[in-house]
């Protein structure tokens, strides 16, 4: 039976039968766009009907977006259609490993362009670095400051920042009513297409299937080319759920085996009890730089 609801000033068609909702991920989804700015790029794997994608869009990112069912997709479309976003979504109906890999393929002609070597020195660890974005909360979870202001993580979403704040009036941080922004943006002509390269760069990929996610974190060992790269690497946000006969470290090693590499500075948020003996996590790292595709592979 087909439904609507609402989360934080997003509306969400959807059918309880066909697709994936749960009302008690609202906080994590708020948690999750607060760390993103506007004009950055985020990839979501394992999209749903759009309740990532949707508001983060509204706040001014850019979303490539993905879900293997093709329910998920009919509905994050509708869904795109009635919060008007859609010139800042492109949907994808795949296997997340496959979307992954399609994102970044290089198109014909864009490989014959110069690409001077951008090493990401000025901005490396500028302004998302976990030093100085998250601080430890009660519970000991890392939790970042939400003082996002309108600083970008690149030079590439810098440019998209500032193509946007010209285009849209008011301030960053009022994301969620971020719509008539949006709609001006449409009007100056700015939509993901002409916005974004994503073998270039891209900011934050969400993994949201708590269940199996860290496995699917092989498809970043050697899927960006350092050759076409601009920026720091991408922000990995992957959810999963760790049981009271396991830690944190279990699961970073499970993590680490995927990638093939070492991660420097985890940061594991925990969201909800799911069961007595198992809870649900969020692990957010900053890609390693051992992912990276060499020029000569
Ligand atoms: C836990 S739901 C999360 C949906 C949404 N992100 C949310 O927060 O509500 C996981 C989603 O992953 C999708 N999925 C499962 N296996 C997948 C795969 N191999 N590739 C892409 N999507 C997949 C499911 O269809 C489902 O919509």
């Amino acid at each position: 039976m087909e439904t609507e609801v609402k989360q934080y000033g997003a509306t969400f068609k959807l059918d309880y039968g066909l697709v994936y909702w749960n009302s008690r991920l609202e906080h994590e989804h708020i948690r999750l766009i607060s760390l993103f700015k506007k004009g950055d790029v985020v990839c979501d794997m394992f999209c749903g009907i759009g309740p990532f994608a949707i508001p983060a869009a509204q706040k001014g990112c850019f979303v490539y977006s993905n879900d293997l069912n093709p329910h998920s997709i009919n509905y994050l479309k509708i869904n795109m259609g009635i919060n008007k976003v859609d010139q800042f979504v492109k949907a994808y109906n795949m296997d997340a490993r496959e979307f992954m890999k399609q994102i970044v393929m290089v198109p014909p002609g864009e490989d014959k362009m110069e690409h001077p070597v951008d090493t990401g020195k000025e901005e490396h660890n500028r302004d998302f670095a976990p030093e100085n974005k998250f601080v430890n909360d009660a519970n000991g979870n890392n939790e970042k400051f939400l003082d996002d202001s309108t600083k970008s993580t690149s030079a590439v979403s810098k440019r998209r920042a500032e193509i946007s704040s010209e285009e849209c009036s008011g301030t960053d941080g009022e994301s969620f009513e971020g719509k008539r922004k949006g709609n001006k943006r449409i009007r100056g002509g700015l939509n993901i297409e002409s916005a974004c390269k994503p073998w270039e760069h891209f900011d934050h990929v969400i993994m949201n299937l708590p269940a199996s996610a860290v496995h699917f974190l092989d498809v970043f060992n050697g899927l960006i080319q350092k050759k076409y790269w601009k920026g720091d690497l991408p922000w990995i946000h992957c959810y999963c759920f760790i049981r009271a006969s396991e830690s944190n470290e279990t699961l970073l090693a499970v993590a680490e085996k995927a990638l093939n590499a070492k991660i420097e500075e985890p940061v594991f948020h925990r969201i909800r009890d799911v069961a007595p003996n198992k809870a649900m996590f969020c692990l957010s790292f900053r890609l390693p730089q051992e992912c990276y595709k060499e020029d000569n592979q």
